[in-house]
């Protein structure tokens, strides 16, 4: 019976390639943004995020992360403009986080790690679902949206707020009318590159699109997501921290960016 891959000693981010190989490939993510080296282009358009409330689901402890699902059989949530051509419908969004402020997110700037990043994560329509997309190589479209510790976010807090009816691993809630346009930052310039799922199956079919301004959270509302669990009811309690890939080899891959 393979052991599931976490984020622990014996099945974090060095163990993966022993199930998924392709932990070692061409375009793995995250990486290192170094900025001095970002292209500016000046055909990238901008970001247009038409997100519809009326499609968030639930809200899930899935071992993990903390993800909240969307309904995604028409196009009411909706990617379009930026690197990508078509539209990509908003599957999920879930965060990657740190056991202390100096470390959490996936992405990197000039080395600098952030206290967390959210997901966004779309699939291309031109596909018939979210699997189908998920093995193409323009399948999925991902925003990366960096945490900084700072004022209270009241947005967050919507997702905070029901973080106790999901501590255990594997357990559940409705979230209804969520908007997350809300947790995006005012201005949507970013960096993109061609990359991967930074969890297994580390599928590489993700076009990449890295928010250079962050969001806010607060000291106590990171402390919130700390008290996750990555243990299941009943089991010895492993606190949901470190649930973070480190950056990975860009081999030879080109970042763009929005803005000079
Ligand atoms: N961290 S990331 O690169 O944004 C990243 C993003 C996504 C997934 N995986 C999935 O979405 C799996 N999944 C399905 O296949 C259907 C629903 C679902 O959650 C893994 C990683
Ligand atoms: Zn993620």
């Amino acid at each position: 019976m393979s052991h599931d891959w976490g984020y622990g000693a014996d099945n974090g981010p060095d163990t993966w390639h022993e199930q998924f190989p392709i932990a070692n490939g061409p375009r793995q993510s995250p990486i290192d943004l170094v900025t001095a080296e970002a292209r500016y282009d000046p055909e990238l358009r901008p970001l247009t995020l038409r997100y519809d409330p009326s499609v968030s689901l639930d809200i899930i402890n899935n071992g993990h992360s903390v993800q909240v699902t969307f309904a995604d059989d028409k196009d009411a949530s909706t990617l379009t403009g930026g690197p990508i051509t078509g539209i990509y419908r908003l599957k999920q969004f879930h965060f990657h986080w740190g056991s202390s402020d100096d470390k959490g997110s996936e992405h990197t700037v000039d080395g600098k790690l952030y206290p967390a990043e959210l997901h966004l994560v779309h699939w291309n329509t031109s596909y018939p679902n979210f699997g189908e997309a998920s093995s193409k190589s323009d399948g999925l479209a991902v925003v990366g949206v960096f945490l900084e510790i700072g004022a209270e976010n009241p947005q967050l807090q919507k997702v905070i707020d029901v973080l106790d009816a999901i501590k255990a691993n594997a357990t559940q809630t409705s979230f209804a009318d969520f908007d997350p346009t809300m947790l995006l930052p005012n201005t949507l310039d970013y960096w993109t590159y061609d990359g991967s799922l930074t969890t297994p199956p580390l599928l590489e079919s993700v076009t990449w699109i890295v928010c250079k301004k962050s969001i806010s959270a607060s000291p106590a509302q990171m402390e919130k997501f700390r008290g996750l669990l990555f243990s299941v009811e009943g089991e010895p309690e492993c606190h949901m921290v470190d649930n973070y890939r480190p950056p990975q080899p860009l081999k030879g891959r080109e970042v763009r960016s929005s803005s000079k």
